[in-house]
């Protein structure tokens, strides 16, 4: 709960006390229920009483009132009482459960942490070429989930989109929440007709299709005769639409980025994923003497650039207890050229970094970093631990500095371990040479950054898709080259 703006929708460990805020404001909610119920047990059993009293008046009045204890007692009810009630009336309640709810109204999701989402769902849908009614229908990449958006989660995600660039996109968000409109259960969450009219006829004009948005503000207009925004906007588009009378529709594919073109056709594309493109499985005995007793089950795939995988490498309870670690250090990951939050972030994850002198476990993975790689890691930055959230995804990118860094020198090799599976999407892609490995717990993959005379490897490049289902989670080691001089010199290119 200690987040401080926008950072839930990041990663999935840290939308994790959301649930619990939830269980708190449902049980407050009831409360005030129940308050509510208190205050209407009381009326009810009031009315019942008096209306029986009232019956009897009724039925003789004369009679009734003869006797002076009924009058006395209908004299001094109607001078006293009623006031009371009036009185009881007006007391409010629930004061208690809003004082309560404005308690935790800090912890709350903001405005940001929504957008976020929305591009998480966006970018799912942009990425895999999911068809947006698929999504709202809980279908994620062709299986068929027991969950679907409801109409205000719909309507959410056509606003965001209605705001961005490439506005035509809310239209079929907007579209279901117009459609939805009609049965509609009534109560604060009612969606506005008359917003989700005027903002799909926006969306409409904004994306040049004038002769789309006419019957949408004609049709507000019906609900909101004399409304002056609908009139001068109808007004307009008819100007418009006069003006350019055959308004070409803009109907060509937005441009992407060529990022997000890398993401298209990796993260779908090539399916060769793993194992058909293994050059050859083998056991690693060689790379330090600790392996000639363990030895590591290695999976080549590829030589340039020199990428592989090491499978089981790590136990269920060693990543129980990095994650364990790890949660307690989360924070939003940045990245060196990018270290604040934008609107189209390369990375959307969160991260802790763990020294690898803090205890068994983090020398335990270190040794086992340095058997795998066969490389030391005096000087190396210590070792990322990283969780994804909602559509989360790191854009292509290659892990060496192009301005040679510093003391410790370029980045000579990384080491990834998969600390979880990954139900769908989360691949990394390496996109010029062509592999795809999905996250398989307790594998790590392996890969040489530069060439062997020092100078970075642009084949290297890779992005982490982005997850559809599940909470994936990495642990990354960059490897510097200083200090691995006797390990492994610099011979001058060997290849290309
Ligand atoms: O999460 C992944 O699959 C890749 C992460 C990555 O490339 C990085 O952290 O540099
Ligand atoms: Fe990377």
């Amino acid at each position: 709960g200690s987040l401080t703006g926008a950072e839930y929708s990041l990663s999935v460990v840290s939308m994790k006390p959301l649930v619990e805020l939830e269980t708190k404001l449902i049980q407050n909610l009831d409360d005030y229920v129940k308050a509510l119920e208190h205050k209407l047990q009381i009326l009810r059993r009031h009315i019942s009483e008096i209306r029986l009293e009232n019956e009897k008046a009724q039925r003789n009045v004369v009679l009734y009132l003869s006797h002076p204890l009924n009058a006395f007692a209908l004299i001094r009810r109607l001078h006293l009482d009623w006031v009371q009630w009036r009185k009881y009336m007006e007391q409010p309640v629930g004061g208690a459960q809003m004082r309560s709810f404005d308690a935790w109204r800090d912890h709350l999701p903001t405005q940001l942490d929504l957008q976020d989402a929305c591009n998480g769902i966006a970018r799912i849908q942009d990425i895999y070429g999911l068809q947006e009614k698929h999504i709202m229908r809980g279908q994620l990449a062709g299986i068929k989930y027991n969950i679907s958006m409801s109409t205000g989660d719909i309507f959410a995600v056509g606003q965001h989109l209605s705001r961005t660039t490439n506005a035509k996109e809310a239209v079929p968000w907007l579209k279901e929440v117009k459609r939805r409109l009609r049965n509609q259960t009534p109560g604060p969450l009612a969606v506005d007709k008359a917003e989700v009219l005027l903002l799909l006829a926006e969306t409409y004009i904004k994306s040049k299709h004038y002769a789309e948005a006419l019957p949408i503000l004609d049709r507000a207009l019906k609900h909101n005769i004399a409304d002056a925004v609908l009139l001068r906007r109808r007004e307009e588009v008819q100007q418009l639409i006069a003006k350019e009378p055959s308004t070409v529709l803009d109907n060509a594919e937005p441009k992407d980025n060529s990022k997000v073109a890398i993401l298209k056709w990796g993260c779908r594309g090539f399916s060769r994923e793993q194992s058909p493109k293994a050059l050859h499985c083998c056991y690693n005995f060689t790379t330090t003497p600790f392996l000639r007793l363990a030895p590591l089950k290695m999976e080549l795939l590829g030589e340039h650039p020199y990428v592989v995988v090491y499978h089981d490498v790590l136990s269920d309870s060693e990543i129980a207890e990095i994650l364990e670690m790890a949660e307690r250090r989360m924070a939003r990951t940045s990245t060196v050229a990018q270290p604040n939050r934008t609107s189209s972030p390369t990375r959307t994850a969160m991260g802790a970094w763990l020294k690898r002198s803090s205890n068994a476990l983090t020398r335990r993975i270190a040794r086992r970093v340095r058997d795998m790689s066969g490389l030391q890691l005096e000087g190396s930055e210590r070792m990322q631990v990283i969780n994804y959230g909602i559509g989360g995804h790191y854009v292509p990118h290659k892990d060496w500095f192009t301005q040679h860094p510093e003391v410790m020198g370029n980045r000579l090799a990384t080491v990834l371990f998969y600390l979880t599976d990954v139900e769908q999407g989360g691949a990394t892609m390496f996109n010029k040479a062509e592999h795809k490995v999905l996250p398989r717990r307790g594998t790590a993959l392996f890969w040489y950054n530069l060439h062997t005379d020092g100078e970075g490897d642009w084949s290297t490049t890779h992005a982490a898709c982005p997850i559809i289902v599940g909470s994936k989670w990495v642990l990354t080691q960059w490897i510097r080259e200083r200090n691995q001089i006797f390990i492994r010199p610099c011979l001058g290119r060997t290849s290309d």
